[in-house]
């Protein structure tokens, strides 16, 4: 297999999001769960997303991660690495996107990286390095509450700069908007200046087309969605990509089984879809203190309802929780040890759920998705049909427990009747 585009992907929900934005602009996609067996077959592709879960882990530890993913894709024939972060830049101070894009950039030779979370279809927009979530500031947007990654600045080039060793520069509207040449010719500057990436700005599709052409002639990128159909598009363009047969209709054939969703994301958009979802589904709340003090009975309490359910369709299993309730439990129990305990029971619910049948399942938060597929050992997904903006229906590829479906939701996306409308395209 020799690929055109390579990604590492910093969650498994991100990416399914990129993985769906390469295919619908033209590149055959797989997603990877980590760096794939030999021994596993997969389709013939453009393109590779191999997704990690290291958004939250220390920033040494994703640097090591992301440094094997980078070596397997450039064996297989990556020109271009794009780093796959969040649309909505979620790290901490002592985050990885700094320490991976510059470990990224010296195995690759070194130059300006460029650096944009823009995602315009979800509302993500960079403005003179600033962020915003749909109109807020990325400060003043609900991810100023993230469970695990609050969000309280939206300066990206000074958040960029708290965790890199280099230079952060800025490519600004202005240069984007007069075109690729533009920005090589600003890159250049900066770098001349001492400058190792610059967060990019871009606000519509057309901005992302040109930096994706202008990030096509450098070894790296680190950014959200929005660049990679940039970067599709300009791989299109320059007839580099063979022509193929869909796999989109291959990848939704039914399954079959029972129907699940977990939910761990406690985002706004994810609390909205869960009590519409109350309306028309059985919802089993979880009771997050017992996960953390008694996880085995609520486990098997939640087993149980489910059992008595699943027959009759679709069942809702969360641990979802106001911004109130999480900052209460994490002042008790602290932040990482309440969001990794939280995730340990609610992949094992998954898990068991699947023995128990479920072949369809739609998963809810980006750290949430990584601990399940995980638990599930599911090596790797067919890019199915887009079900919201940023997710597609995925199909499994040498999965231990058979073909099943499955939908990795972030947070953020989704309409309000997103769990119906998951469920109504996956059968
Ligand atoms: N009630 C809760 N209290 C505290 N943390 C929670 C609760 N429910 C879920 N979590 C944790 O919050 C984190 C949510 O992150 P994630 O799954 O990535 O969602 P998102 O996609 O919205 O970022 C996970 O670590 C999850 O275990
Ligand atoms: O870029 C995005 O916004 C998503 O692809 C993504 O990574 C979201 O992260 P989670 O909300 O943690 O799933």
């Amino acid at each position: 297999m020799t690929i055109l585009l390579g990604s590492i992907a910093d969650d498994y929900t991100g990416a399914s999001d990129l993985a769906n934005t390469l295919t619908k602009n033209g590149l055959a996609t797989v997603q990877t769960v980590g760096i794939p067996d030999p021994s596993l077959a997969l389709p013939d592709v453009d393109a590779v997303v191999v997704s990690l879960k290291i958004r939250s882990v220390p920033a040494d530890e994703a640097v090591v991660a992301a440094g094997q993913a980078e070596r397997w894709l450039r064996d297989h024939g990556a020109g271009h690495v794009l780093y796959k972060i969040c649309s909505t830049f979620d790290s901490t101070d002592a985050g990885n996107i700094g320490p991976v894009t510059e470990a990224l950039s010296t195995a690759a030779g070194g130059g300006v990286v460029l650096v944009t979370p823009a995602f315009p279809e979800t509302g993500r927009t960079v403005y003179l390095g600033h962020l915003f979530v749909g109109t807020e500031p990325l400060n003043e947007s609900p991810l100023k509450d993230h469970p695990l990654n609050p969000m309280h600045d939206a300066n990206l080039v000074r958040v960029m700069a708290r965790q890199s060793r280099g230079r952060i520069g800025l490519v600004d509207l202005a240069t984007v908007s007069a075109g690729a040449p533009a920005v090589r010719a600003r890159l250049d500057k900066l770098r001349a200046e001492g400058v190792t990436a610059a967060i990019a700005d871009a606000i519509f599709e057309r901005d992302l087309e040109i930096l994706g052409e202008a990030a096509l002639e450098t070894p790296v990128s680190t950014a959200a969605s929005g660049l990679g159909l940039g970067l599709a598009r300009a791989l299109v363009r320059s007839g580099r990509v063979p022509p193929k047969a869909t796999a989109a209709a291959d990848a939704i054939r039914p399954v079959g089984g029972h129907a699940a969703i977990i939910a761990g994301s406690c985002s706004r958009a994810t609390l909205r879809q869960l009590a519409v979802a109350e309306q028309s589904m059985p919802v089993l709340r979880l009771d997050p203190e017992k996960l953390l003090t008694a996880a085995p009975d609520e486990i098997s309490a939640a087993l149980s309802w489910a059992g008595e359910r699943m027959d009759a369709g679709p069942i809702i299993i969360a641990a979802s929780a106001t911004p109130e309730a999480v900052s209460r439990l994490q002042s008790r129990y602290g932040r990482e040890i309440s969001g990794r305990a939280i995730e340990a029971a609610t992949s094992a619910i998954a898990a068991e759920l699947v023995a128990r049948g479920v072949r369809r399942l739609v998963v809810a938060g980006g750290e949430t998705s990584g601990a399940v597929v995980d638990q599930l050992g599911i090596p790797a997904f067919l890019i199915g049909p887009e079900i919201a903006p940023g997710v597609p229906v995925l199909r499994t590829i040498g999965n231990p427990q058979g073909d099943m479906l499955l939908a990795l939701k972030s947070g953020n996306f989704g309409g309000e009747d997103f769990f119906a409308a998951a469920l109504s395209v996956m059968h």
